[in-house]
């Protein structure tokens, strides 16, 4: 049976969308999401997301990796899923929408999405780097090489290695190059290479950089392989609220495989 599609990308981290409002996509067929996803043999992308009903929110969000398997929140993704929703029809320029890690509200404006992300509450600091789940875990240290380091090697070694092992975390690599602007390169599990953008990932730096003293302001730029992107938040007692990642979000093609 033919599957109709749609690509889209967030600051290069791109998606096959998939409208699964009927329930017909075999979510269990790991081989299939890879296939579509795979760069040579597929239509290729970062993740698949399926957009589904949700009997009380606008929809639901389910997310794959590249490798097939269904992941942990992918903060592009969402942004991307909620102009993807906007193409469909089922919302105007608001979202309120469930994923793995918890609902999600959204803002939608000229191509730019803004995506609520997760609070969080803890932040593990470390003599060389910074751990902090803000809907997917992340491994933040600083690079002060990050454009001719290679990513995907090194970031490979840290993902597998202790204290993460085979679950895996992502790991961004960071360098401050103005007063609130940070560039910032990932390594993203599940893709297994560095991407041009992680949202999640974004957020997280943003996070790590406040709570390490490097940026006084709680609105961060963040300049990534694929463009920019910026993240706010409130600061409670060592906490982070109302966390939001913005950013544009862009409908490539469609087609059917
Ligand atoms: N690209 C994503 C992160 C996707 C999830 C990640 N690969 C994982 O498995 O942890 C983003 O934009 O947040």
């Amino acid at each position: 049976m033919q599957q109709t599609f749609y690509k889209y990308q967030g600051t290069g981290n791109d998606f096959v969308m998939i409208d699964n409002r009927q329930q017909n996509f075999d979510k269990n067929d790991t081989k299939q999401v890879a296939f579509m996803c795979d760069r040579r043999f597929g239509i290729g992308a970062d993740g698949l997301i399926l957009l589904e009903n949700h009997p009380e929110y606008d929809f639901k969000m389910v997310y794959y990796n590249a490798d097939g398997n269904e992941s942990s929140m992918c903060g592009n993704g969402g942004r991307c899923l909620v102009a993807f929703a906007q193409q469909l029809g089922v919302i105007s320029d608001k979202a309120v929408f469930e994923a793995v890690d918890g609902l999600h509200h959204a803002t939608i404006k000229d191509g730019i999405v803004k995506l609520q992300m997760v609070d969080v509450d803890t932040i593990e600091t470390y003599e060389n780097y910074v751990f902090l789940n803000t809907g997917s875990p992340h491994h933040v240290q600083f690079e002060d090489q990050i454009q001719a380091f290679d990513i995907k090697k090194e970031g490979a070694k840290i993902r597998y290695g202790a204290p993460y092992n085979e679950a895996g975390a992502n790991v961004n690599f960071v360098k401050k190059i103005s007063e609130n602007t940070f560039r910032v390169r990932t390594y993203e599990r599940g893709v297994e290479d560095e991407t041009l953008s992680c949202g999640t990932g974004a957020t997280a730096v943003a996070i790590a950089m406040h709570a390490m003293g490097e940026v006084n302001t709680n609105h961060v730029k963040l300049s990534v392989e694929g463009g920019e992107l910026e993240v706010c938040f409130d600061t409670q007692n060592g906490e982070y609220k109302n966390v939001w990642l913005i950013g544009p979000a862009t409908f490539v093609f469609k087609g059917s495989i």
